[in-house]
């Protein structure tokens, strides 16, 4: 059976063949409290429904700046929704709405009627289970978000090309073949290569919803280091199946269950001293 503490050991349990020595980081020790957080997310009484079903009840959470928090919980757990719900995704489905409450990003409400949900999903980017890299070249998919706004210095985008390839470590494996498609890539370069046109267009926040799903292990373990780098600039909220995954990369971690949120803490603490017996269950593998 796994374990709290098999999860948090050094040790990644799903990636055997990727070496810990090689891996940069480890399961967060104390970095939030040696160094508080501001908020940068503030999510108040917020309900979320599909038509008349309601799938996110009464959730109240505060998401840190420049920080990595996981959403974890069973299948159906309403987890997507609410990482949907930060950039507003959902108002791409038919019949979706928030009957009360709201999402403050920097004390803004962006369901506010002034917010542009175009100018808010550049703010807060978002990277999908399955790599979608567009049928062009590597480097036109790094530059697509600012083609669309219009940039066309050529100079500008090389260099957002190549700092973009490098914050998601891809740029030394592709810096000679910039020019060719980037459906050419193995499935773990197309969705660093999704990373990097991501942070492209500078967002502060990036969404990840099981971006290492369809990724072997060396290539899941590539997005993680990736993600513990992209913290230094990036504000990163990740919805993930795998609690070994939720263990290594985050700093605080959201328990969902039906909808609701059971616990949010240090990843530590879920971990290993969860306050509530769900968390506790789910954490250890009994259930969901
Ligand atoms: N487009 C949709 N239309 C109607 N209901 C939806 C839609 N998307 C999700 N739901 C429902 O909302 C609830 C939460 O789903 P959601 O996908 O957010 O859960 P999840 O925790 O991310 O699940 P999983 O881990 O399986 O991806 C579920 O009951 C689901 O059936």
């Amino acid at each position: 059976m796994v374990t709290a503490s098999t999860l948090l050991t050094a040790a990644p349990m799903e990636t055997p063949s990727a070496t810990p020595a090689s891996r940069s980081f480890q399961v967060p020790t104390r970095a939030t409290d040696k160094e508080k957080a501001d908020t940068l997310i503030e999510i108040d009484n917020f309900d979320f429904y599909y038509g008349a079903k309601q799938a996110l009840f009464d959730i109240n959470l505060k998401l840190d700046d420049k920080r990595v928090t996981a959403f974890i919980g069973p299948s159906g757990c309403g987890k997507s929704t609410l990482l949907r719900c930060l950039n507003r995704m959902n108002d791409l489905i038919d019949g979706t709405s928030v009957k009360r409450g709201g999402v403050k990003i920097r004390g803004v409400d962006i369901n506010g009627r002034d917010v542009d949900s175009i100018e808010l999903r550049k703010r807060v980017g978002m990277v999908f289970q399955k790599s979608n890299p567009f049928p062009k070249s590597i480097y036109e998919n790094v530059i697509y978000g600012l083609r669309i706004q219009g940039e066309t210095n050529k100079a500008k985008l090389d260099e957002v090309v190549e700092k973009s390839l490098r914050g998601a470590a891809l740029w030394d494996e592709v810096k000679d073949r910039l020019h060719e498609s980037g459906l050419g890539l193995s499935g773990g370069q197309q969705q660093r290569l999704c990373i990097a046109r991501t942070i492209a267009v500078s967002p502060e926040v990036i969404l990840m919803d099981e971006p290492c799903s369809a990724l072997d292990p060396i290539a899941t373990a590539k997005v993680e280091e990736l993600i513990h780098d992209l913290k230094k600039e990036f504000t990163i909220i990740i919805v993930t199946h795998s609690m070994q995954q939720a263990a290594r990369c985050s700093d605080k971690t959201a328990f969902f269950y039906m909808g609701k949120l059971i616990e949010y803490a240090d990843t530590r603490t879920i971990f290993m001293n969860p306050g509530n017996p769900q968390t506790e269950a789910y954490v250890s593998g009994r259930f969901g």
